[in-house]
């Protein structure tokens, strides 16, 4: 019944004779033993190699259109200063939406001009700190947030900010509407819909940005929500903010530089799903904005794309072990084993959040039992509180088992609480048959460190 290898794992996973497995050439044996489960572990190889596919496959089918592209990690999957490094020594660039993921980008090394700052309200520190940074990017959210940006150069004096404009297209996107973000009823972005014989607040927006001299219009930003498996709705996102960008052009006489297209690209989390292919989704969109852009005579901007989920996402696994395995006889008969893990809801909250699917595999030893329905649910006092909805485990599991959970690299410890005062997981990389620690486990002790009594 085992699937590895293959997606939904990373590619340095497999599964030896004895049915032990390994990542990154570390057997999960010697990672429970050296880290302690539940630890997240992620695969720099694979990690390294899915960065450098959407480069490499965004760089040749826009060059094959005459357009330049840029490739920005957001960071919001999961950011370490080793894995910002890694992406960065592959040529992406760093997307960063707070504070918080700018310093650890500016901590790895990445240049400034390498990264972009999102989010909806960012705060005064964070906006100096963007400033300080010299970063490349300021993507403005809302109108007030353009008078702030402004009212800060100004007194702080220097060369005027580069600032892109978030518009949404109305394009739906997304594996849940909590993770759609282009529609118009949410709080991220300006409206690309205008009120008869009114401007829409995109326009308004980027009127607002070019009447102020602290400010630079680098370009048009648009994302359309998360794990995309439909890549659709990306080439009509791309030709609405070609449109917006042309009409701003006739209106202004201001053609503008840059145009992202967001990240979503959808991954693998099931066996059997199948991954947006970037090779693909590449061709589509350049296709589409070379049309459109020819369409409407306009020259084609620089593009940038923002994928997080699927640079880290497949690239890692959280590895648990197996606590208390009890039969519960269901309605209609059948019987669910519930196996709890030593994590759950503060290590992915994904499922709880979104419903999310995922899949789980015992990986400590092979077993030749009848398979169980099984429902893998963590320690918390919250019974929504499941790792994985539904999986076929050996019917022998059992307290002690190892048990992986595959392409948990995004959103996973980004996400990650401290609910019912568990302490977080480490996140651990293997490479080349050794393990390393890029984030450390947090102990009671932090715990009882933050708390002033
Ligand atoms: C503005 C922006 N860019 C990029 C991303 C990364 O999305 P994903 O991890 O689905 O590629 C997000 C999150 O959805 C986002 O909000
Ligand atoms: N956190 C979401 C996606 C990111 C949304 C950010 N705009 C997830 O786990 O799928």
């Amino acid at each position: 019944m085992s699937t590895i290898p293959g997606e939904p794992w990373s590619r340095g996973v497999a599964r030896s004779s004895e049915g032990v497995v390994s990542v990154g050439g570390v057997d999960v044996h010697a990672l429970a033993a050296g880290h302690g489960t539940p630890a997240y572990v992620l695969d720099e190889a694979d990690l390294r190699e899915r960065a450098t596919a959407y480069r490499r496959a965004f760089e040749t089918a826009f060059a094959e259109v005459g357009a330049g592209v840029d490739v920005y990690y957001a960071g919001k999957a999961f950011l370490s200063v080793a894995v910002a490094r890694w992406v960065h020594e592959e040529g992406l660039r760093v997307d960063t939406a707070s504070g918080g993921e700018l310093a650890v980008a500016l901590r790895a090394g990445v240049p400034g001009a390498h990264l972009g700052l999102h989010g909806n309200n960012k705060s005064d520190d964070e906006l100096v700190a963007a400033l300080d940074a010299g970063v490349g990017r300021i993507i403005v959210d809302s109108l007030v947030e353009i008078d702030r940006l402004a009212d800060l150069v100004k007194r702080r004096g220097g060369d005027p900010a580069p600032v892109m404009v978030r518009v949404t297209t109305g394009v739906h996107a997304g594996g849940h509407e909590y993770i759609s973000t282009a529609h118009e009823d949410q709080k991220f972005g300006l409206s690309l819909a205008a009120d008869e014989g009114a401007d829409s607040p995109a326009v308004t927006a980027m009127l607002a940005v070019l009447a102020r001299p602290e400010l630079h219009l680098l370009g048009i930003h648009s994302h359309i929500g998360s794990q995309i498996l439909d890549p659709s709705g990306f080439e009509v996102a791309a030709r609405a903010v070609l449109t917006l960008r042309a009409h701003l052009a006739e209106r202004t006489g201001v053609l503008v530089d840059e145009v992202d297209l967001g990240g979503g690209y959808g991954i693998a989390y099931l066996p059997g799903e199948v991954a947006l292919d970037p090779d693909r989704i590449a061709k589509d969109v350049a296709a589409s904005v070379a049309a459109a852009a020819s369409e409407l005579g306009t020259a084609l901007p620089r593009f940038s794309i923002e994928p997080g989920r699927a640079i880290v996402g497949p690239a890692g696994l959280t590895l648990y072990t197996v606590g208390t395995v009890k039969p519960v006889r269901l309605d209609d008969g059948r019987v669910r084993t519930y196996v709890s893990v030593d994590g759950g809801m503060s290590d992915n909250i994904r499922p709880a959040l979104y419903g999310a699917q995922y899949h789980a595999e015992i990986v400590g030893r092979v077993s030749t039992a009848e398979p169980v329905l099984a429902r893998v649910v963590g320690k918390h006092c919250e019974s929504g509180d499941i790792v994985v909805h539904e999986v076929r485990l050996p019917g022998d599991v059992r307290a002690g088992d190892l048990l992986a959970v595959p392409a948990t690299g995004a959103y996973g410890r980004s996400m990650a609480s401290n609910y019912n005062l568990l302490a977080r997981p480490p996140v651990v990389a293997v490479r080349d048959g050794a393990s390393r620690v890029l984030v450390r486990r947090e102990t009671v002790d932090d715990l009882l460190a933050l708390d002033e009594g």
